[in-house]
């Protein structure tokens, strides 16, 4: 594909995504799938609509004192792409950027927007874009420089101060490496590391789990042994799997285990011996844990919809070993991947969020075995969704407590970490360039 369409491919996703019509790495993914599309254009492609995205705010601030009257929605799509590769990527030059908006500004709307785009990034390339000392309220100054909304940043600052919220802010705005978990009943670590190395990536060891290996260099997902070896995971989400402290031959509940990252990596570290039950609320995505078990060549587990809320009516009280509760969260954690969330989640979101995992812990709670374990866990960074939910259900209880080994269980690097509490760790993007994502483990007293 010519860089001028990619260009184009990137513009029709923004639209798409402004209009509501998409996620973005799913569009980016069907982009991908649908034409031929070499590396170079894949990096590129994603690169422009990530960028562009994760800085709409910040584009908005510079585009706003050389665009007095409204435009379409696809204009300002336009002009944003066209300053973000001006403003942030060093690669072309602003000429060749300038003339290739107004060509695709000519294209899709004739000959006056393309002279109208021409006027616009022309004087923003003469006069330069504002500065962001011109807004005094350092939080309203925060979110435009890191384009967040407001009520977000309010949030974090005071969940975590002025400083952690900033780093966190600012490292949403970075793509991370992808991170892969190996199957350890088929191959240990080094020898994959071994096979990888061979075939030319350039990896490194997750610190966070045993069976992590964080990918440097290289397409994991055109390996050959992908499939059947390697589940692409953050580590955040592979330090529940070594935390659920599962052994072969228990009896788990998944509560809500769709696509199956999880269960597949319990199901592991169990030797594919015992048994898992994994539950999802939706029998499409129910299916996929199945099919992920299978490519996996998992046996343990069996895979149904229900809405977990309901599981004390299939099961009898003190019924399960571990329990995990990977819970529906906001995802405030994971705006590096999926920018399109901090543009489209609520506080109101947030509340109605906890109410459902508070729910869903109350329902699990009880089948649990005396002296059994259980892992909550989301990928979120708001208190209201992490802390609290587990201080509430706390108090009303006292059967159960945070599991006295927490702390020591944890990896080393972990140990120190600010956001490791009373209630549990909450890891920030930023800690081990990791997902933002909360974990701790209960345990009922005998
Ligand atoms: C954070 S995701 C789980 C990710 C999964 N544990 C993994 O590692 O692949 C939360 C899941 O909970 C499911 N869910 C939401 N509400 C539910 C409910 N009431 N009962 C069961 N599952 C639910 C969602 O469909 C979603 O797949």
């Amino acid at each position: 594909m010519a860089q001028k369409t990619v260009r184009e491919a990137a513009l029709n996703i923004l639209v798409r995504v402004g209009q509501g019509g998409g996620y973005s790495h799913l569009l980016i993914q069907q982009e991908i799938s649908k034409d031929d599309l070499n590396q170079k254009d894949v990096s590129l492609l994603t690169e422009l609509v990530y960028g562009t995205l994760q800085r709409r705010d910040t584009l908005a601030f510079f585009l706003k004192p050389f665009v007095r009257k409204r435009v379409k929605p696809w204009v300002r799509w336009l002009l944003y792409l066209a300053i973000y590769q001006m403003h942030y990527l060093e690669r072309v030059p602003d000429h060749a950027i300038i003339y290739e908006a107004v060509e695709l500004a000519k294209k899709k709307g004739g000959k006056s927007l393309s002279s109208f785009v021409n006027g616009v990034l022309r004087n923003v390339q003469r006069k330069g874009v504002p500065s962001f000392d011109s807004i005094e309220d350092p939080v309203k100054r925060l979110a435009v420089e890191m384009s967040h909304p407001e009520w977000l940043v309010k949030r974090f600052v005071r969940w975590y101060g002025f400083d952690i919220a900033r780093s966190m802010c600012l490292k949403n705005l970075h793509e991370k490496d992808v991170s892969v978990r190996v199957q350890s009943t088929k191959m240990s670590r080094e020898d994959a590391i071994k096979r990888l190395e061979q075939d030319g990536f350039e990896v490194e060891r997750s610190l966070l789990s045993s069976q992590g290996i964080i990918m440097k260099s290289g397409n994991i997902f055109r390996h050959p042994l992908f499939k059947e070896y390697f589940t692409v995971q953050d580590e955040s989400s592979m330090l529940v799997g070594e935390m659920m402290d599962v052994e072969p031959g228990m009896f788990v509940l998944d509560a809500c285990s769709a696509p199956g990252g999880k269960t597949t990596h319990i199901a592991e570290k169990m030797k594919d011996n015992g048994e898992i039950h994994a539950y999802d609320l939706h029998a499409k995505k129910a299916k996929l844990v199945e099919e992920k078990a299978k490519d996996l060549g998992l046996s343990i587990i069996t895979a149904k919809p229900a809405d977990s809320r309901t599981l004390p009516d299939i099961y009898e009280k003190e019924t399960f070993d571990r329990i995990l509760l990977d819970a529906p969260c906001s995802g405030l954690g994971v705006l590096r991947g999926k920018p399109d969330i901090k543009y489209q989640k609520s506080a109101e979101d947030v509340t109605n969020l906890s109410g459902i995992q508070t729910d869903l812990l109350e329902a699990v709670a009880p089948l649990l075995k005396t002296g059994g374990k259980l892992v909550y866990s989301t990928c979120t960074v708001d208190r209201e969704e992490n802390e609290h939910v587990i201080q509430q259900f706390l108090k009303n209880h006292p059967e159960y407590e945070i599991d006295p080994s927490f702390r020591e269980s944890l990896p080393v690097v972990c140990r120190e970490l600010s956001g490791l509490s009373q209630w549990g760790l909450q890891l920030f993007p930023h800690d081990l360039d990791t997902d933002g994502f909360f974990l701790t483990r209960l345990i009922k007293k005998s």
